[in-house]
């Protein structure tokens, strides 16, 4: 029943023939929009390059490339005045979350939290794949946390952006650094893509364990112990957060500040980190606290959603939020999820 819906692989997918296809669970990996002439709809365009899988966890692995599908390029639709900036009219505004690539202490297995720490190399490499698979996707805002891993996952994405605009982070935390980052020319502002960055998008805090080896400390406390921890809903680690005090920060800032964004039709991007991103997706796809638990996150891999008429429709993850899985299901995910049960079992 899925593989139907990609069996016209050009074709622009309808939304909902998408979402009607209960039970599969999908990838994008590359995504293109366009904005009709009149700019009233939005088509998004996937192609398929295999499905696999069966019964209950049927998983499509969707691929869409400039060679395959008729990828538009919105830089060069009409609907684009001199500036390159697009005339959108339409409600619908596209939301892209993307959690950080791999940092430091993620290569070294260390319980990370908010301690501030940078891209390893491979976590470079992701962000930029990240990028190539959204590099169609017109962006307006950029959101991201306070720390440096999701800023640089934003910034590097974007390096491979079609429309070239420049991400410029807005520094509004005093007068002075507002007035000091002011721009002076209107062309070079429609050139540019203001980034917020915000403290509640960061990662959960995770307290006395943050800088601990998670292996280590698994081995010393139990591996249920530290399941515990790290996926149950509102018991938080020692001193730290739970993903539902996590959650109410996240979730209060994306309501108060992005959905605004979103309802008026600009398309947004946040990179954030596992957790919070895992509080926000559960405030969009109304997951229940025990539903949550088993949602994984893969570092680097955009998931698109498309917000219209007030509500969110999902692409490219599950199609039932009450399926256990994975949103974006990846040979790293797989490793990471084996390395956990190993960890655990
Ligand atoms: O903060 C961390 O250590 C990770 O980014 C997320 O860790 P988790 O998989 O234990 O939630």
């Amino acid at each position: 029943m899925a593989a139907a819906a990609f069996h016209q692989p050009v074709a622009a997918v309808q939304s909902n023939r998408v979402l009607n296809n209960s039970g599969a669970h999908y990838e994008f990996r590359n995504v293109s929009m366009r904005l009709n002439p009149k700019g009233s709809k939005v088509n998004i365009q996937l192609s398929r390059n295999g499905t696999y899988g069966s019964g209950k966890r049927n998983f499509c692995l969707i691929q869409a490339s400039a060679s395959q599908a008729s990828v538009v390029d919105p830089v060069s639709t009409p609907l684009n005045n001199s500036t390159g900036e697009s005339k959108k009219k339409s409600n619908e505004a596209a939301l892209i979350l993307v959690r950080h690539g791999e940092s430091l202490w993620n290569e070294k297995n260390l319980f990370t939290g908010c301690v501030d720490v940078p891209l390893t190399k491979k976590g470079v490499e992701e962000a930029i794949e990240a990028g190539k698979r959204i590099s169609n996707i017109p962006v307006d805002m950029i959101y991201t946390s306070a720390l440096i891993r999701a800023q640089m996952t934003a910034m590097l994405a974007m390096t491979q952006h079609r429309r070239r605009k420049v991400p410029i982070v807005m520094h509004n935390e005093s007068e002075l650094a507002k007035t000091w980052s002011q721009i002076f020319s209107e062309e070079t502002m429609k050139q540019s893509i203001p980034v917020v960055t915000a403290w509640q998008l960061n990662e959960r805090m995770y307290g006395e364990l943050q800088g601990l080896n998670k292996q280590e400390t698994a081995d010393r406390y139990g591996k249920e112990q530290v399941h515990v921890w790290r996926r149950s809903y509102d018991i938080p680690p020692p001193n730290g957060e739970s993903l539902e005090m996590c959650a109410k920060r996240a979730v209060a800032y994306f309501k108060d500040h992005i959905e605004p964004q979103l309802q008026s039709g600009k398309n947004v991007m946040i990179a954030a980190h596992g957790n919070s991103l895992r509080s926000i997706i559960m405030y969009l796809d109304k997951l229940t606290s025990q539903e949550v638990i088993s949602l994984e996150l893969s570092t680097g891999i955009p998931m698109l959603y498309i917000f219209k008429e007030g509500k969110f429709m999902r692409r490219g993850s599950p199609v039932a939020p009450t399926e256990a899985g994975v949103y974006a299901y990846t040979r790293n995910l797989a490793q990471y999820r084996q390395k956990l049960d190993e960890m655990l079992h």
